[in-house]
């Protein structure tokens, strides 16, 4: 290596970080680069004075310069040792992930990251800053600098962050949750309306003021209701597609002079998908064609069943023109509730999922929050997909500042650094530096996408799933050019079904295939498949965002052909076995290291090493051994043994071997099996 090389590489690596110092970068960078700049002039400044004022005996001046800079550096070496002794007296656990920059890492091991930057150079890598280094380059260099190191995957970070799973805390009633759906021109817009009105401030100051995403209705009796308010299932569907289910009931409204309509069929799929119960809004009770018993009838052809034909479906007849029958529905919406038995523990850190966010431009992201758990309060810090913040202000739809808001609660926030997406949770963290681990690891993956979408919906993983034996329904959306094709495809695939498996239809109808699909595919975990027709732009792209995957077909047989394929695989394969041979036991050795050891003779047929062995005694089998990993002939480990022959086998954890016991030895075979 040439001479200068060092102090090259060193002044370059000093200008980079002076460089990302000039860019404003914490105060450390900053200083670490005037000493490493200053390190080689001083050196060389103290070389040239050395020589310079000696005694002028030139070599051995030169020499003793020579010296006392190898003393200098010595000492250099001393000093350093002894604050790698500090460091190593302040050792810590350094977590590790899959994936960290230096400096993060210099972070966890409070350690200034040019020093990390000039190891690493050491070891040949130009890094920078905000590199990535993988977890074996990290533990080296946590090792080096004296720390123990303990590597988690990447998706720990978020350990312990929500356990939405667990509701055993959940025990104070709380309003339920309720969404407006229908098609379009329907009413959704106006009920909702309607509905504000029913709020006893209503009529006062300080009745509903904004939009937020979301209102609650305080009743005269006391009870509240939360309308989530944008309507229709876009938004229900963007939210359950995201992993949040806020819903707790569906209000599907369908104008009684109109009847069933598409969008309505789709709401219902949305609905059932989300096994949310609906209740049905005939609307437009007041216009004269108003034909309510229509609508049950039309119901019914899409499974919905009414109370009035057994079914447990409320069927409420209103207008929100005038305003007949909202009591009723609001009853309704509130016996639904109380069958569902809503609970919620609002003594707990909060968790709730984001509805709405914007910038604003004034008061910078706002982001409407539904708190699911718990109580959100004023300077909570909380993270929310990847943003976070401590909560500055909690306002509600009446514009009133709260200091805290509980369960079914939807409240704006304002504090956090970024507007998160709708169906984001939202959660409570104890600390800043837990906040931005959480976002930080969350922004990197969104970057860089690290992973494939979390739990993309493919033919193949579906595959894979139902081979695992966990599925037995194929969930799959189907769209086609004509309803007719729709139809066909549906009866072919039904005509599939058996007992073990079938496909279930979540959704099906004809016309392109809509974001609205999309998400419904992603929320229920099913493939989309398109015959004759395709998805539009926005679709597409939701799709691969979300790793939702669409099969395009041209041929119905094609389609048939391949779903069965699907089926054929979530069939339990047959187990096959064939019988090798029988050996009598005739004495067993008890061999340290080795462990139990039966001398046996093969009576029958053969044995054979990687075969599978069973244990009978009096032709009852007592005990599956698993497979014959040793089989001896005299000190010869062999792979059979005939008929006649002795042969040695051993077998660990199954001490009641006796002699006389049978070994019996045959092969499995798994035999797919297909539709
Ligand atoms: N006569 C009568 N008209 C109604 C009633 N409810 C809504 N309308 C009218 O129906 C039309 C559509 O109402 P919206 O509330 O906008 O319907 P929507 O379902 O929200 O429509 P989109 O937002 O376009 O999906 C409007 O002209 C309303 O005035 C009702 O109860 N009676």
């Amino acid at each position: 290596m040439p001479a200068g090389k060092p102090a090259d590489v060193r002044g370059r690596v000093g200008e980079d970080d002076d460089a990302r110092g000039k860019r404003g970068k914490a105060g450390a960078p900053v200083k670490a680069v005037s000493q490493t700049r200053g390190e080689p002039k001083r050196r060389e400044g103290r070389l040239t004075l050395q020589a310079v004022v000696g005694d002028g005996e030139g070599s051995a001046d030169r020499m003793r310069s020579l010296a006392s800079v190898r003393r200098a550096r010595e000492r250099e070496r001393e000093k350093r040792k002894g604050s790698q002794a500090e460091q190593t007296r302040a050792a810590r656990e350094v977590i590790i992930p899959d994936v960290i920059t230096v400096q993060e890492l210099s972070n966890r091991m409070a350690v200034r990251a040019v020093d990390i930057i000039k190891m690493l150079m050491k070891q040949g890598m130009m890094l920078k800053i905000n590199d990535i280094i993988d977890t074996d380059t990290a533990e080296l260099v946590a090792t080096e600098f004296g720390h123990t190191v303990k590597r988690v995957s990447e998706s720990d970070v978020e350990e312990g962050f929500i356990d939405a799973e667990d509701h055993s805390d959940d025990t104070v009633v709380r309003p339920p949750v309720v969404a407006v759906m229908g098609h379009v021109d329907h009413g959704k817009t106006s009920l909702l309306d309607a509905l504000r009105k029913a709020d006893v401030a209503a009529g006062e100051a300080g009745g509903i003021t904004q939009h937020i995403g979301a209102y609650q209705v305080r009743l005269p009796a006391g009870e509240k209701v939360t309308f989530l308010d944008t309507p229709g299932h876009a938004a229900f569907s963007a939210m359950r597609a995201r992993g949040a289910n806020v819903t707790d009931i569906v209000v599907l409204v369908v104008a009684a002079d109109d009847g069933v309509m598409p969008q309505t069929i789709e709401a219902i799929n949305h609905a059932r998908a989300a096994k949310t119960p609906l209740i049905v809004a005939v609307n437009k009770m007041d216009k004269h064609e108003a034909n309510p018993q229509r609508i049950i009838n039309e119901l019914l052809q899409h499974e919905v069943v009414v109370e009035a034909l057994g079914g447990d479906t409320q069927i409420i007849e209103v207008s929100a023109k005038t305003g007949l029958g909202l009591d009723n529905l609001i009853e309704a919406l509130l016996l639904q509730a109380e069958v569902l038995d809503l609970r919620a523990n609002p003594d707990r850190t909060a968790e709730g999922v984001v509805i709405e966010a914007k910038l604003d431009k004034g008061r910078g992201p706002v982001a409407t929050v539904l708190v699911k758990r718990g109580t959100l309060k004023r300077g909570d810090i909380v993270v929310a997909g990847s943003s976070w913040g401590r909560v500055r202000a909690l306002i509600n739809e009446r514009n009133e500042q709260l200091a805290e808001a509980g369960p079914s609660e939807p409240v704006e926030i304002l504090g956090l650094d970024g507007a998160p997406d709708p169906g984001d949770t939202l959660a409570v963290v104890e600390s800043d530096a837990r906040a931005r681990e959480i976002t930080e690891y969350r922004q990197r993956l969104r970057r860089e996408k690290m992973v494939a979408p979390v739990g993309a919906v493919s033919l193949t993983d579906m595959m894979s799933k139902l081979q695992d034996k966990r599925l037995k329904e194929l969930p799959l959306i189907i769209k086609s050019d004509v309803q007719g094709s729709t139809e066909a495809i549906i009866g072919s695939l039904d005509k599939l079904a058996t007992d073990e498996v079938r496909a279930r239809i979540i959704h099906s109808g004809a016309g392109a295939i809509t974001e609205s699909d999309v998400q419904l595919a992603k929320g229920s975990n099913s493939p989309i498949i398109g015959f004759n027709v395709r998805a539009s732009k926005q679709a597409r792209d939701l799709a691969e965002r979300e790793g939702v995957e669409i099969r395009y077909y041209a041929i119905i047989y094609d389609l048939i052909d391949d779903i069965k394929g699907v089926l054929s695989g979530m069939l339990a394969p047959i187990q096959r076995e064939t019988f090798l041979g029988n050996a009598e036991v005739l004495e067993v050795f008890d061999i340290s290291k080795v462990g139990r050891v039966a001398g046996c003779r093969v009576t029958e047929g053969r044995v054979e090493k990687g075969a599978r062995v069973r244990i009978l005694r009096d032709n009852i089998v007592i005990q599956e051994m698993g497979v014959l990993s040793t089989l001896k002939r005299f000190k010869d480990e062999v792979n059979s043994v005939v008929v006649g022959q002795e042969c040695g086998m051993a077998f660990n954890g199954f001490q009641d071997l006796k002699a006389g016991d049978f070994i019996e030895c045959f092969t499995v075979e798994e035999i797919k099996r297909t539709l």
